[in-house]
C-alpha cells in the first residue's frame, strides 16, 4: 500500500514523539512492502508563529486531500495569553470538526511489565486493566458558542454553551455499542451528569434506547464524578465508557495513570468512513520538550490504532504492539515509567529499540 499522511508535529515535544513514530512507520513499510509518504502541515502553535493563525487553511486542505493524520501534540506556555480562537489548541479542534472526527477512541490497557509504574496497589490491577474510553469529540462545551459579556453591576461575565443533539449522542452511543460487541466483555458504561444537567438527560433517554438494540450488550449509566471516583478504586470493572467531549478529556487522563503513564496512551478519532487522525493523549509537556525524556509510546501505538482502524493492515498492527511489549518486556523503559531495575532510555533511543524489535 502507498499511504499518504498529513503529519502536524506541533508543539513542545511533538516534533521528538513524531519522529519516533514515523522511524516505526518506515520500518513497518520496509518490513511489509508499503510506503508511507509523509507531508507536515502547520497546526498550533508553530503555525501561529509562521503564518500568524493556529490553523491555515493549507493546513486544512492537505489532511483532507490525505488518508489519514498523524499529530503529535500542540500548545504551550508562549502561546498561553493569546485571545481563546487564535490559541493553538483551536488548531486542534478546528481539524477535528473540519474532519468530522467525531468519534475519539482512547484504549487504557496496562502491560503486564508495566504492574509497578501503575501506582494503584497491586490487588486492584493483578488481573490486569483493559478498558476503552470512547469520547464524544466535536460537540459539548469545547464547541458551543461562548463569550464574555458585562452583566449588571457584577463585571464581566465569561459563558460557554453545552449542548448536544439527539443524532450526536445516537452515532457516538453506536460506536461504544459496535466496539464492545467486538470484545470479550461487551459491556458499555455510559457516563454522564443526568442528575443536574439538561444534556445529560437527553444523552441517558439515547443511550438507553440504543441498548435496547444491543442485547447482547451489558449496559449501565454512571454520574461522571462517581466514575472518576471508580477509576481508581475498581478501573477493572470497565469495559468501553461511552461520555461526552469534556468528561472524556478529563477521565481519559486520569485512566491514562491506570496504564502507568499519559505516555503511554494512544488514541484514534474517526468520522463515518476510514480516514482518521492518530495521537497521543497527553498534549505537548513544555516541562520536560527538547530534553530528549518523553514517551513516545503513545504516538507510536496510536500509529498501530491507524494501520488497523483506517487501513486493514493487522498483521502490521499487532506487529507495532508486539514490539512495544516486548521492549517493555525487557525492562527498556522511559523516565516517566521508570521502575526498580528498569533500563532508562531518552525517547530517540525508545524509538530505536522499538524498531529493533520490528
Ligand atoms: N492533543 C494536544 O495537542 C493537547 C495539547 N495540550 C496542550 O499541551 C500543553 C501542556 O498541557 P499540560 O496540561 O501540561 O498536559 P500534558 O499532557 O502536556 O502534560 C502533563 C504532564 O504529563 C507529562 N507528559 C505528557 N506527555 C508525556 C510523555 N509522552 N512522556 C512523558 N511525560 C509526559 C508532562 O511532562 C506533564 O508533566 C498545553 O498548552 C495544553 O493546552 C494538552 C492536551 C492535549
Ligand atoms: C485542546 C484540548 C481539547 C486537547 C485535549 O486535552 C484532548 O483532546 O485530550
Ligand atoms: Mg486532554
Amino acid at each position: 500500500m502507498n499511504i499518504k499522511l498529513a503529519v502536524v508535529k506541533g508543539d513542545g515535544i511533538g516534533p521528538e514523539i513524531i519522529t519516533e513514530a514515523e522511524k516505526v512507520l518506515d520500518k513497518i513499510g520496509e518490513k511489509f512492502g508499503h510506503s508511507f509518504e509523509y507531508t507536515d502541515i502547520l497546526a498550533g502553535g508553530c503555525a501561529i508563529d509562521e503564518t500568524g493563525k493556529p490553523l491555515p487553511e493549507e493546513s486544512v486542505k492537505i489532511a483532507k486531500e490525505s488518508d489519514s493524520v498523524l499529530l503529535g501534540a500542540v500548545g504551550g506556555p508562549k502561546w498561553d495569553t493569546l485571545p481563546g480562537n487564535l490559541r493553538p489548541e483551536r488548531a486542534l479542534l478546528g481539524l477535528r470538526s473540519e474532519l468530522g472526527l467525531f468519534a475519539n477512541i482512547r484504549p487504557a490497557k496496562l502491560h503486564d511489565a508495566l504492574a509497578d509504574a501503575c501506582p494503584l496497589k497491586p490487588e486492584i490491577s493483578k488481573d490486569g486493566l483493559d478498558l476503552v474510553i470512547v469520547r464524544e469529540l466535536t460537540g459539548g462545551l469545547y464547541f458551543g458558542d461562548r463569550g464574555r459579556r458585562h452583566s449588571g453591576n457584577d463585571g464581566e461575565e465569561a459563558y460557554d454553551e453545552l449542548k448536544y443533539s439527539e443524532k450526536e449522542i445516537e452515532r457516538i452511543g453506536r460506536v461504544a455499542f459496535n466496539l464492545a460487541m467486538k470484545r470479550d466483555r461487551k459491556k458499555v458504561t455510559s457516563v454522564d451528569k443526568a442528575n443536574v444537567i439538561e444534556t445529560s438527560r437527553l444523552w441517558r433517554e439515547v443511550m438507553h434506547k440504543l441498548a435496547k438494540e444491543y442485547p447482547a450488550v451489558e449496559f449501565e449509566d454512571m454520574l461522571v464524578d462517581n466514575c472518576a471516583m471508580q477509576l481508581v478504586r475498581n478501573p477493572a470493572q470497565f469495559d468501553v465508557i461511552v461520555t461526552e467531549n469534556m468528561f472524556g478529556d478529563i477521565l481519559s487522563d486520569e485512566a491514562s495513570m491506570t496504564t502507568g503513564s499519559i505516555g503511554m496512551l494512544p488514541s484514534s478519532s474517526l468520522g463515518v468512513g476510514t480516514f482518521g487522525m492518530y495521537e497521543p493523549i497527553h498534549g505537548s509537556a513544555p516541562d520536560i520538550a527538547g530534553q530528549n525524556k518523553a514517551n513516545p509510546i503513545a504516538t507510536i501505538l496510536s500509529c498501530a490504532m491507524m494501520l488497523r482502524d483506517s487501513f486493514g493492515l493487522m498483521n502490521e498492527a499487532k506487529a507495532v504492539e508486539s514490539a512495544v511489549t516486548k521492549v517493555l518486556n525487557d525492562g527498556y523503559r522511559t523516565a516517566d515509567i521508570m521502575d526498580e531495575g528498569g533500563k532508562l532510555l531518552g525517547t530517540k533511543e525508545m524509538g530505536d529499540k522499538i524498531v529493533e524489535n520490528l
